[in-house]
């Protein structure tokens, strides 16, 4: 997997966002941080192909957008919100309409994995698959959103604040799985950054009324949490 982006620009709020994501060495990933209203979950959006940039480039293994057709790219570069829709299915019977709908992208070739298996290892009972989603906690509906969405093996998961509604242990055990994947994870926190990020993404250096320097990439060294 090789995600690229060059110059991405959403007027108002960013331009000149660039950047590359690739799995050569392993799953990487990156973290989006910027003030509340900077635009990460837009950028996000944009990067699913959920809204449309103003200028820019992205292309995944070398083909655009457009070249994959929009089904395929989302299926392979996939937004995870930071809220299940206001939906009265279950869970389960999200997952079931989400994999007819992939069933049908050509191009898709990862296998699928078991959501309820991936959400068992978080505190997931099996029981809350049969739960319409709109009577979860926060907590549940995000860790069965984030499961779908691991169990989906896309290419790239688009994270949107995945730990918000979490608690300490809770958050723990999402990074320990989300990190053995591939993310564009966005993030308040710069002690989680710096938890699963390899390389942090500054919003804020972006911002459209910012002056000609629009971009930083930020490093944040990874940190060693055996100590
Ligand atoms: N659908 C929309 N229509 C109009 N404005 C929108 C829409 N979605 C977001 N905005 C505006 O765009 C700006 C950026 O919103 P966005 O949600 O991308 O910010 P954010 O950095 O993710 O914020 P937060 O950290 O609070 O989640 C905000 O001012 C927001 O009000």
């Amino acid at each position: 997997m090789h995600l690229k982006v060059t110059g991405a620009t959403r007027r108002p709020l960013f331009r000149g966002v660039t950047f590359e994501l690739d799995d050569d060495d392993g799953p990487s990933v990156l973290t989006v941080m910027g003030p509340s209203g900077s635009g990460k979950t837009t950028l996000v959006k944009c990067l699913a192909g959920l809204e449309p940039f103003d200028a820019g480039m992205i292309a995944l293994d070398g083909k655009t957008m457009v070249e994959w057709g929009m089904a395929n790219w989302r299926a392979h570069v996939l937004y995870v919100p930071q809220r299940p829709p206001l939906l009265r299915m279950t869970g389960l019977e999200f997952w079931k309409q989400v994999t007819q709908e992939f069933a049908s992208q050509r191009a898709r070739s990862a296998e699928h994995g078991d959501p309820i298996e991936v959400a068992d290892a978080w505190d997931i009972g099996h029981h809350l698959w049969h739960r319409p989603l709109a009577q979860l906690s926060g907590g549940e509906a995000q860790r069965i959103m984030l499961a779908i969405g691991v169990a989906l093996n896309p290419a790239v998961l688009l994270l949107d604040e995945p730990t918000s509604a979490l608690d300490a242990t809770s958050t723990q055990r999402v990074e320990d799985t989300l990190r053995t994947r591939s993310c564009i994870w966005i993030t308040h926190s710069k002690e989680q950054a710096a938890r699963v990020g390899a390389c942090a993404l500054d919003l804020a250096a972006c911002r459209v009324d910012a002056g000609p320097a629009a971009l930083v990439d930020v490093e944040v060294p990874p940190s060693d949490t055996s100590e």
